[in-house]
């Protein structure tokens, strides 16, 4: 007879990369009260998205994740191969996503994102400073993917009625609304004193005082994404969140953008791609017995 071992099983690195992934993007579901999206509270400015939903679209994802952490690995190098297999594995992981919700687009901005961003670490996972990380990131996503089709994507119809930058651009140039505010408003809050949820929530709204969310614009157009930035705005300025000050403007910038039925899921999606960008450069769960 075999006794069992109770031995935890040593995990790959592409495995861990897509734990924190799936994690990331489950923080940022669970994260409450976010303003007019699917929350611990309820489903914000949608009508087909629930937490349950959000849940379950996150873990459909881990193997895609995986296999994304597995071909950087096997590449070795940023270039076109790298580039053309993330395509591949991404379009099949929104697939996969879509089988799981019934055909809601949960997380395709998500899948982009922390996609590159999973690549980027598991090329050089040593190298885990968010800007050198965010910049291979950037290098992937300029390459041109030859067997990606050119649907005409909400981002797409948008991006060409308002001129304004999408989800590409945002990898493209490094991910400026993450680097630039949502992980620096996400590390003052904490040096303020901020609760963790607090300072999530923070970092948020940092993303939201700036981002083109093509999401955003869709749905409410030039007069949502001006509510959105300006009451994002309004919140950090009466003390965010934390404060009441700033709890009463999060308030009332929950009801605007739900009456407005705009719902600021590229901002969410780069939330989920600060809070993992946040745990590889603190090493957690990244190089296993090092906190
Ligand atoms: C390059 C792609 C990202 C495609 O980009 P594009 O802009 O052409 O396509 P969209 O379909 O519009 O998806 C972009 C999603 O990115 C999020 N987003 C929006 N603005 C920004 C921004 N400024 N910066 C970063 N990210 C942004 C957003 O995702 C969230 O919103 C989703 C819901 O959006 P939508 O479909 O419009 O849904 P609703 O309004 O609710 O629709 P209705 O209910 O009204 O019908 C939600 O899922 C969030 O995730 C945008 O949606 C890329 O996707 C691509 O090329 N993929 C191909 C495969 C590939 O190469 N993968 C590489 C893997 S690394
Ligand atoms: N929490 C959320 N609510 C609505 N759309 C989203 N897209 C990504 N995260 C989201």
């Amino acid at each position: 007879m075999h006794a069992f071992n109770l031995q935890p099983k040593k995990l790959s690195l592409a495995e861990r990369l897509a734990d924190m992934a799936v994690d990331a993007l489950i923080d940022e579901a669970d994260l409450s009260p976010k303003p007019a999206l699917v929350d611990r509270r309820g489903n914000g400015a949608h009508t087909d998205l629930h937490l349950g939903l959000m849940h379950a679209s996150a873990l459909s994802l881990w193997p895609a994740f995986k296999e994304m952490a597995e071909a950087a690995i096997d590449c070795g190098e940023i270039g076109l191969p790298l580039r053309e297999a993330l395509g591949r594995i991404g379009r099949e992981g929104e697939a996969a996503m879509l089988a799981t919700t019934d055909g809601v687009n949960t997380h395709r901005g998500a899948i982009w994102a922390l996609g590159l961003l999973v690549a980027a670490t598991a090329l050089e996972p040593e190298s885990n400073v968010a800007g050198a990380v965010t910049l291979r990131a950037a290098r992937l996503a300029l390459l041109n993917d030859r067997f990606a089709p050119q649907p005409l994507s909400h981002g797409a119809q948008v991006a060409q009625r308002y001129g304004v930058r999408g989800a590409r651009e945002e990898a493209q140039l490094a991910f400026p609304a993450v680097t630039g505010l949502g992980l620096p408003q996400l590390i003052r809050s904490r040096a303020a004193g901020a609760g963790e949820q607090n300072a999530r929530l923070d970092a948020l709204l940092a993303i939201m005082t700036r981002l083109a969310d093509t999401c955003v614009l869709y749905r409410a157009g030039e007069a949502g994404l001006q509510a959105m930035q300006q009451g994002a705005k309004a919140v950090l300025d009466a003390g965010g969140s934390a404060s009441l000050g700033g709890r009463r403007q999060l308030h009332a910038l929950d009801q605007q953008l739900i009456a407005l039925n705009a719902s600021p899921g590229g901002a969410a999606d780069l939330l989920a791609a600060c809070l993992f960008l946040d745990r590889i450069e603190r090493g957690d769960g990244l190089f296993p017995g090092v906190c």
